[in-house]
Parts: C-alpha cells; structure tokens; sequence
C-alpha cells in the first residue's frame, strides 16, 4: 500500500562558491534563517527544515507556499534525487515523477526510443513495451516528431511526452510540479481527463502548484511551506478557508 512518512526531514544545499569568509559574514547577517554554516564550515541554503508528516493512500496533497518556500525541493527529496541531510523519509510505492520533464530522457534519443527506453528501465516484457508506445505515442500527439531527437523538442512537447510515459501506467505515487498542468488547452483537457482517472485510483498524489483553482480541483488536503518549514496541514478549507474566498488564498500561497 502507498505510503509516505516523513520525521524530522532536512535538506541543505552546500554553496561552494559563497566559501569566502567575508561574503559568509555578509550573508548571514542578511539572511540567518536559511543561508547557515554547517558543522563543516560550509555555507549552506536550509531548504528544508524539520518537516515530519504522513501521507496515505487515497490523499491528494497540495504543497503551496511562496516562490523559495520549498516546495520543488519537497517534491525532488519524495521523488529520491535529494538525500536528507537529517530526519527519516519512507515512501512505499511505485513512483511517478512530473518535476522535470527532461529527467530520465536521452535527448539524442527519439521520442519513440525514450518511451521504449522507459518501458525497459521499468522492467517491461516486448508486449508491454509495444502497449506503452502505442499508448503514450496516442496521449503525446507528437505525429511525426515522434521520431524526432528529443533534444528538438519545444518546451511543451517535452511535456507532453514526459506526462504520457509517467502516466501511461498508473504510478502508486504521482508527484507532480504544476506547470505539467500548463500545456496548450487541446493538451490540457486531455491530461485533465487522464488525471481524473489516476487520481481517483485511490493512490498518492503530490502537487506543488500557486494555483488554487487546482488545489480546490484536484487535491483533499493541503501542506503549506514557509521558509522551507511546514506553517499549515490540513484539509483543503482548513488551510485556504471555503471555496467562496479564493482572493484570500491566493494570498496564502
Ligand atoms: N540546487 C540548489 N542549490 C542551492 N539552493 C537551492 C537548490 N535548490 C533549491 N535551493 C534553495 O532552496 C530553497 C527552496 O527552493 P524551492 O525551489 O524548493 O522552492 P519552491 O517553493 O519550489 O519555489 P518556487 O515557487 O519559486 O518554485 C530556496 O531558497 C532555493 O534557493
């Protein structure tokens, strides 16, 4: 069963270049909250501090916070490409990942090779290869750039393949970064329709998004992130207040 489980989680990033000893001086009288010195001496951006909380199956979760909040860095650390510098993280389940939509793609790679490169990486059978491509091949509508390196992709039609190969079967855990909601409106509703399927499949869905049409759309419970620590979790009207006051939620995120 799909589980999240965090305890005490940080995340630090070193900044190698800010190692001087006056601009550290510099730095952390300015910003002392999250630009630090860690036990090393290095100077590091805490951009995640203490977060402990559980999430289960059948959630849909928002992160919202404001620009540096911490909400991509959340998403990356669930997804496995961060390490905690402290704390405990156990995810259960099978995972998709919507953060970057060129990760795990070869851009010298056609389209067509990534998603059997995909099928592969995932350990899938000859059939259920043929089944993917012919699957996500139909949800990207990518015609003929298909067999196009991805490396001469636009931005959008990254997307699109990125969100056919991770949706074209149904992850246990979906986290997801909101501008994999911002393609064109063709592409929009069909990702919609194919979300609505996902999500009520009654897995995780993680979201990082400032739009709090999506929050109300889409997800049960909200965890909203200031300064890389958790101000707010709870259902979505507990943490944006009803549906009727979307101004002052807006201001929230
Ligand atoms: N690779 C990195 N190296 C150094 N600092 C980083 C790195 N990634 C994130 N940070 C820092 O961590 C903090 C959280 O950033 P993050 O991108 O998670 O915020 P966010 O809530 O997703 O912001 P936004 O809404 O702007 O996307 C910021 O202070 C940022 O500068």
């Amino acid at each position: 069963m799909a589980t999240i489980s965090a305890r005490g989680l940080s995340i630090a990033f070193p900044l190698y270049h800010l190692a001087a000893r006056s601009l550290k001086k510099r730095l952390l009288a300015k910003a002392a909250i999250r630009v630090k010195t860690d036990e090393s001496n290095r100077v590091v951006v805490s951009a995640l501090h203490d977060l402990s909380f559980e999430i289960r199956r059948g959630e849909r979760v928002a992160l919202v916070g404001t620009n540096g909040a911490g909400k991509t860095t959340l998403l990356r650390t669930l997804a496995g490409i961060y390490e905690p510098v402290a704390g405990e993280l156990m995810v259960e389940g099978e995972i998709g990942s919507l953060i970057d939509p060129a990760a795990g793609m070869d851009s010298d790679s056609t389209g067509r090779e990534n998603i059997r490169l995909r099928g592969l990486y995932r350990g899938m059978n000859d059939e259920e290869i043929a089944a993917l491509e012919q699957d996500a091949a139909a949800f990207s509508g990518l015609g003929e750039f298909l067999d196009v390196p991805t490396r001469g992709y636009s931005a959008g039609m990254q997307v699109r393949l990125a969100f056919a190969m991770a949706t074209a079967i149904t992850p246990q855990i979906l986290l997801m970064d909101e501008w994999f909601l911002a393609g064109d409106a063709d592409f929009m509703t069909k990702a919609e329709e194919r979300l609505a399927r996902l999500v009520t499949g009654a897995d995780i869905l993680v979201i990082a998004t400032h739009d709090m049409g999506v929050v109300r759309r889409w997800c049960t419970r909200v965890i909203k992130l200031e300064a890389g620590r958790i101000v707010a979790d709870g259902t979505v009207e507990e943490v944006l207040g009803p549906a009727h006051a979307p101004e002052a939620a807006e201001e929230q995120a």
